[in-house]
């Protein structure tokens, strides 16, 4: 019996077809219930992928992958998924947004009206919930998003980029609300991103994913007090945690800041 919140071995991907592609391969991680894990590497190296796997929204190809110790075969029960785009109704008010997993479930909403009102004023969203999508900023409609996602009491929240089409100071501010709600309700997240900082800043664990196919290059327990704010990014301690992320992309060849060592690969 594995104690895991998700439970991955093995797992590969392969997507079939005519130029079948893999996506994955050998995955093997273990994240613990309550654990926060932020899952990092560069675009197209499978990590959508991997949430979607753990999301049941596809199968995987060969291994072995649990959610609360069950095998996923499809979107487990007590799982919220919030994406970069926030996916609002438009025509539906906030509240109405929120309400839409009860509704899609089948359960009667009232039940869940005090809910609704808690994860409204977690959100800083309590004025908003009679409003439209349109009528809140970007920062907003991701709050209104998580809340989305949390409204079922979900164990598991996977995140897949959802501050990525976010202005740098408003990922800031998500990043700090985000740890904020994660300390209140201790959710397990697996959250995606392309950013090292966010990635380090969020994460009790940052896995660093290799080019496709996409295998866990290393993984990096952060050891940084919380509440975190944002001044921590400037700490040599965090400095490090990003320089030794950095490295590990150096040594992939993701990050090249040698001219001449461009020049002499064009040249060869
Ligand atoms: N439905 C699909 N059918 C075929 N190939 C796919 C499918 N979805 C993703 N892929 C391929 O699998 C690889 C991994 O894609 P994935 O979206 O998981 O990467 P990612 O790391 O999340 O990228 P990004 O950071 O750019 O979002 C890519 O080469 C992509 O083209």
């Amino acid at each position: 019996m594995s104690a895991a919140a998700i439970h991955a071995a093995g797992v590969r991907k392969v997507y079939p077809g005519a130029r079948a592609l893999t996506a994955l391969d050998g995955i093997s991680l273990d994240i613990r219930p309550g654990e926060f894990v932020s899952i990092l590497g560069p675009s197209g190296c499978g990590k959508s992928t991997f949430l979607r796997c753990v999301a049941g929204l596809e199968t995987i190809t060969e291994g072995d992958l649990r959610v609360d110790d069950r095998p996923v075969t499809g979107p487990p029960d007590h799982v919220g998924m919030v994406f970069q785009r926030d996916a609002l109704l438009e025509w539906r008010t906030i509240e109405r947004n929120i309400l839409l997993p009860i509704e899609f479930a089948g359960k009667a909403v009232q039940g869940y009206r005090s809910a609704l009102a808690q994860l409204l004023a977690l959100t800083g969203l309590s004025e908003f919930g009679d409003r439209y999508p349109r009528e809140l900023s970007g920062g907003m409609r991701q709050r209104a998003a998580i809340c989305r996602a949390l409204i079922d009491q979900p164990s598991l929240l996977l995140m897949d980029e959802p501050f990525g089409a976010l202005d740098a100071l408003t990922r800031d501010q998500m990043n700090v609300e985000l740890q904020r709600i994660w300390l209140e309700t201790r959710h397990t997240v697996m959250f995606v991103t392309h950013g090292i900082a966010e990635a380090v800043f969020l994460a009790d664990r940052v896995v660093v994913f290799s080019p496709r196919p996409g295998r866990i290059a290393d993984i990096i327990e952060v050891d940084l007090p919380r509440p975190r704010r944002l001044a921590v990014r400037e700490t040599a301690q965090f400095g490090a945690y990003t320089g030794r992320i950095r490295d590990l992309f150096h040594e992939m060849g993701l990050i090249n800041e040698e001219p001449s060592a461009v020049n002499e690969e064009m040249a060869a």
